[in-house]
C-alpha cells in the first residue's frame, strides 16, 4: 500500500509542518501534487529539496490551473535508500492548520494512497528490513523521551547497539549448533572427536550464557531509564508524606490534612531528577493500631508500592522515633501481594531516611534518635528537612538526584541491553536454555545430542524474538499501538 500523513504535531501553529508519502504510488502523488515542474517526468532531483507549487489535483482544467494549495518544499526519497525502505515523498508545506488541512484534503482526492495508521511508516521500515525490533523500540522510545537520560539511552539502540549484541551471541548459537547437529551424523566411531567438539561448544555457550547473566544483573538500569526509576514515599501518617509529594511535585497532588490516615490511595506524579525521569509516589501512612478496614486496604497498597520500588524514601515526624528495620509490609501487617511478576525490581530496594517537621523542634534535635544508623540507614542516607519552610529540602534533592543518576544513570557511549521487560523475559529464557544444553552435552558419551541440540534451538528462538527475527506477529501489534499516527 502507499500510505500518507502528516509526520510533524498535529492541532498546533507552527513554521512548517511535514507530511509524508511512501509507497510504490508515492511517485505519482508527486507527479499529481506538483504538476508541469522539473524535468521530463515532473520530478526532483533525488534527496534535494526543491520549492514547488502544490495544486489541488483534478481533471477538467490545464493542471497549471489547478488550485494552488501551498508554496512547499518538496522532497523526493526513492527506495530502497528512504527510512521506510520504500519510494517516499514528504512535502514541507507552511504549518498553519489550514495548509495542513488543505494539503491532506487534496492528497485525499488521489486514488493510489490511503492514509497511514499510527507507526505505519515504521512498520513498513521493518518490514523492509531496515529496523530490527529493538530498533522500533528505540525509535517510540526517542520520540517519546522525557528526559535527557532517555534520549541518550534511546538514540544508542536505535543506532542498532542492542541489534549487534544479540546478533553476534545469536550467530556463536547457530554455528555451536551446526557442530553439535553434525556429531550426531558421526555416530560412534569418532568418540574422541566428539567429546573435544562437545566441551569446546559448552565452553563457548557457557560463556555467552555469563554475559548474557551479566547484563541481566544490571539492577534493571535501562528500563528505570525508560519507565522512569520509581520512588515510593513511605512512612506512619502524618510524617508529612503527602506533603512532600506535593513540595516536589509543585502542585497539590495529594490531599493533605492534620488528620492520621488521610491519604488511601497511592498518588503518583512524573519529575525529572538529575536528568532522570522518575516516578514518586506517596502511600497510604503505615500503623498497626487501625480499625478502619478502608485505611487498612490503603497500607496494603503501600506496601505493594514499597516492594515495587527501586527507592524507599521513608519521612518520619523528626520529634518521633524511628523503628530499627523500616519494613512496609510488616508495618502494614499484611503479606505483601508484590512479587516479581508485577515489576518487582532485581535487589533490593535502597532506604532513604527523611526527618520532617524540623521547624517544630528548633534548638536542639528534639527527641530524633541520634543514632546514625536510625532505621538501618548510614547517616550520608539522612536529611532533616521542613517541607512547611522547606528548610533542607534543596540539598535532600540535589543528592537524591545524583543516588538516582549514579544508580541508574548511564555513561556516555555504554548502552544497557535490557530496556523492557519483554527483553528481560526472553534474556531469561535464553539463559535457561544455554544451562540446560550445558548439562545435557557435559554427560559424556552418554550425552542425548538430540536433547541438547533443542535447547539450543530454544536459545536461539528466545534472541530472535528480541531481535524480531522469529514469529512476533502479535508483539508488533502492542509496540506499533503505543506509536503516532505519521512515524
Ligand atoms: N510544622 C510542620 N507541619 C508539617 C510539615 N509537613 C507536614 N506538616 C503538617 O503535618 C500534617 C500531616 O501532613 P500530611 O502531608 O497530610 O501527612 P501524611 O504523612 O501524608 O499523612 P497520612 O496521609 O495521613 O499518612 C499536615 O497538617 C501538614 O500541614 C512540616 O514540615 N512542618
Ligand atoms: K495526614
Ligand atoms: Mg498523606
Amino acid at each position: 500500500d502507499t500510505i500518507f500523513a502528516l509526520s510533524s504535531g498535529a492541532g498546533v501553529r507552527a513554521g512548517v509542518s511535514v507530511i509524508r508519502v511512501s509507497g510504490p504510488h508515492a511517485k505519482l502523488v508527486l507527479q499529481r501534487m506538483c504538476p508541469g515542474g522539473g524535468g521530463g517526468d515532473g520530478l526532483p532531483p533525488p534527496r534535494r529539496a526543491v520549492l514547488r507549487s502544490l495544486r489541488q489535483p483534478g481533471s477538467d482544467t490545464p493542471p497549471r490551473h489547478f488550485p494552488l494549495v501551498d508554496q512547499a518544499l518538496v522532497l523526493w526519497l526513492p527506495g530502497p535508500r528512504s527510512f521506510t525502505g520504500e519510494d517516499t515523498v514528504e512535502l514541507h508545506t507552511h504549518g498553519s492548520p489550514a495548509v495542513v488541512s488543505a494539503t491532506l484534503e487534496a492528497l485525499g482526492r488521489l486514488s493510489y494512497h490511503r492514509l497511514a495508521e499510527p507507526g505505519e511508516f515504521t512498520r513498513q521500515a521493518h518490514a523492509n528490513g531496515r529496523m530490527d525490533l529493538t530498533e522500533v523500540e528505540a525509535l517510540g522510545d526517542l520520540i517519546n523521551a522525557q528526559t535527557d537520560a532517555q534520549r541518550r539511552q534511546a538514540l544508542a539502540a536505535m543506532g542498532g547497539g542492542q541489534r549487534r549484541s544479540l546478533e553476534a551471541w545469536r550467530g556463536r548459537m547457530v554455528r555451536a549448533l551446526a557442530h553439535t547437529e553434525a556429531l550426531i551424523d558421526f555416530g560412534e566411531d569418532a568418540d574422541d572427536v566428539t567429546e573435544a567438539a562437545l566441551s569446546s561448544a559448552v565452553g563457548e555457550m557457557r560463556e555467552i550464557r555469563r554475559e548474557i547473566e551479566a547484563e541481566l544483573e544490571d539492577g534493571g538500569r535501562g528500563e528505570a531509564v525508560r519507565d522512569g526509576v520509581r520512588v515510593a514515599i513511605l512512612g506512619p501518617p502524618n510524617a508529612g508524606k503527602s506533603s512532600l509529594l506535593n513540595l516536589l511535585a509543585r502542585r497539590d497532588a495529594a490531599i493533605v490534612s492534620p488528620i492520621e490516615g488521610t491519604t488511601r490511595d497511592v498518588v503518583t506524579v512524573s519529575l525529572q531528577l538529575g536528568g532522570m525521569p522518575v516516578v514518586l509516589s506517596d502511600t497510604a501512612g503505615l500503623r498497626s493500631d487501625s480499625e478502619d478496614p478502608i485505611e487498612r486496604l490503603g497500607m496494603v497498597r503501600s506496601a505493594d508500592e514499597a516492594a515495587k520500588a527501586h527507592v524507599q524514601l521513608w519521612v518520619f515526624d523528626a520529634s518521633t522515633p524511628v523503628p530499627p528495620v523500616l519494613d512496609a509490609s510488616s508495618a502494614a501487617a499484611s503479606p505483601t501481594t508484590a512479587t516479581a511478576a508485577t515489576g518487582g525490581i532485581a535487589g533490593a530496594p535502597l532506604q532513604l531516611l527523611l526527618r520532617n517537621k524540623v521547624d517544630l523542634s528548633r534548638g536542639g534535635e528534639g527527641g530524633a534518635e541520634g543514632g546514625d544508623t536510625a532505621g538501618g540507614v548510614p547517616s550520608e542516607r539522612q536529611w532533616r528537612i521542613s517541607c512547611t519552610t522547606g528548610e533542607g529540602v534543596a540539598p535532600f534533592l540535589d543528592q537524591l538526584g545524583g543516588i538516582v543518576r549514579r544508580l541508574y544513570g548511564s555513561d556516555e557511549g555504554e548502552t544497557p541491553l535490557v530496556t523492557r521487560a519483554r527483553h528481560r523475559q526472553h534474556l531469561e529464557g535464553c539463559v535457561a536454555a544455554l544451562a540446560q544444553f550445558e548439562e545435557l552435552a557435559s554427560l559424556g558419551e552418554a550425552a542425548p545430542l538430540d536433547l541438547a541440540c533443542e535447547e539450543l534451538r530454544t536459545a536461539s528462538l528466545e534472541l530472535g524474538r528480541i531481535t524480531g527475527r522469529v514469529d512476533v506477529e502479535e508483539v508488533l501489534d502492542v509496540i506499533f499501538r503505543d506509536f503516532c499516527i505519521g512515524k
